[in-house]
C-alpha cells in the first residue's frame, strides 16, 4: 500500500490502534475527593457513553481532561506510530452563555477562537472558507453569517460541536449537548456525532443521561461513579442484573423500556478498559 493509502486508511477508516489513556487517574479539589483510580483506554472510531448518578464525578472528569482542573495520575494519547503525547480535546458543552441581544454571528464566533484579527475589522477570505468547510461537516454551512441568538438550540449545538472539530480531535468530549433539544433536534445531532465519528476516525466521549439514546448509539458504556464501576458495550450492560438492580428504580424503568422495545446496535466487541 502506499503512503497515501495508509494515510487514507488511517484518516478515514478506524484503525483501532490510536487511543487515549487514562492511568490511575483522579481528582481531588481542597480536601475533596472527586475522582479515583480512573483507568480508561478510549479508542479511535469509539463512541463511549459516560453514566452516572447526579455528583458521580462526570464533568469533573471531562474538565481535567480538557485542563481546566488539575488531575493526579496520567493522560495521553498514543498515535497509530505508537508516539505518546498529550491528546488534542474538542469539547462541546452543554448550553452556550451569550447575550442572545447580540449583534455576533456564527462567522465572529469562529474568528474570535481561529485567528487573533479583531473581529470588528471584519474577516479574512481565507477565515470564512475555513468556518465554511467545518460548519459543512455538520451540514450547518447555511448559519454562517446567521446571528447567534436567531439560532435554534440544535443548530447552536452544531455550530459548536463544528468549532470543537478545529483543530481536528484526538479526542471529542461532549457534555450532555443536547439536553434542551426536541426529539428531532437530538436525533440529527447524533447521527451527525455517529457519521463524523467514522469519517474522520474520532475517539468521543459523551456525557449522558439519556439511556435510549446511549443504548442507540455507544459502542461503550462506562458507569461511573467517582470511580468506575462497570465498562461493558450497551448489550453487556442491559443484560446484566446486577448493574441493572444497583442503578435504582428511576433508571430500572427506563432500562426496561429499552428492553421491551430494542433499539440496541451491536457494535465491537473489545471493551478493554
Ligand atoms: N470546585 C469544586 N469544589 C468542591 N467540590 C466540587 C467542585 N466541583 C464539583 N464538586 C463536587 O464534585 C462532585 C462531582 O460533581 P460533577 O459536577 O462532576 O458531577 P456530575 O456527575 O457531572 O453531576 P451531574 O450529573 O449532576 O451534572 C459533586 O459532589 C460536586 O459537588
Amino acid at each position: 500500500m502506499t503512503y497515501t493509502g495508509i494515510m487514507r486508511k488511517l484518516h478515514r477508516e478506524s484503525c483501532g490502534l490510536c487511543r487515549t489513556e487514562l492511568k490511575n487517574f483522579g481528582v481531588t479539589i481542597g480536601k475533596t475527593e472527586i475522582l479515583r483510580d480512573i483507568d480508561l483506554h478510549i479508542h479511535c472510531g469509539e463512541l463511549t457513553a459516560l453514566v452516572g448518578p447526579n455528583g458521580a464525578g462526570k464533568t469533573t472528569l471531562l474538565k481535567a481532561i480538557l485542563g481546566e482542573i488539575s488531575h493526579t495520575g496520567e493522560l495521553s494519547f498514543l498515535d497509530a506510530g505508537d508516539c505518546r503525547r498529550n491528546p488534542i480535546v474538542g469539547y462541546v458543552p452543554q448550553r452556550l452563555e451569550f447575550d442572545t441581544g447580540s449583534p455576533i454571528s456564527v462567522l465572529d464566533l469562529f474568528a474570535a477562537c481561529l485567528s487573533s484579527w479583531p473581529v470588528c475589522l471584519g474577516h479574512s477570505r481565507r477565515l470564512r472558507e475555513r468556518a465554511s468547510a467545518r460548519l459543512a461537516s455538520v451540514q450547518a454551512e447555511h448559519l454562517l453569517d446567521r446571528r447567534l441568538g436567531d439560532l435554534s438550540g440544535g443548530e447552536l449545538q452544531r455550530v459548536l460541536l463544528a468549532m470543537a472539530l478545529d483543530p481536528n480531535p484526538d479526542l471529542l468530549l461532549l457534555d450532555e449537548p443536547v439536553s434542551g433539544v426536541d426529539v428531532q433536534g437530538k436525533e440529527i445531532f447524533y447521527d451527525l456525532v455517529s457519521n463524523l465519528r467514522q469519517q474522520y476516525d474520532l475517539s468521543i466521549i459523551l456525557v449522558s443521561h439519556d439511556w435510549p439514546l446511549v443504548s442507540r448509539y455507544a459502542d461503550r458504556i462506562v458507569l461511573l461513579d467517582r470511580t468506575i464501576q462497570y465498562c461493558g458495550t450497551p448489550q453487556e450492560v442491559f443484560s446484566d442484573e446486577k448493574i441493572l438492580r444497583s442503578y435504582g428504580p428511576p433508571v430500572r424503568e427506563e432500562i426496561d423500556q429499552i428492553r421491551v422495545k430494542p433499539q440496541i446496535i451491536p457494535s465491537g466487541e473489545g471493551v478493554g478498559a
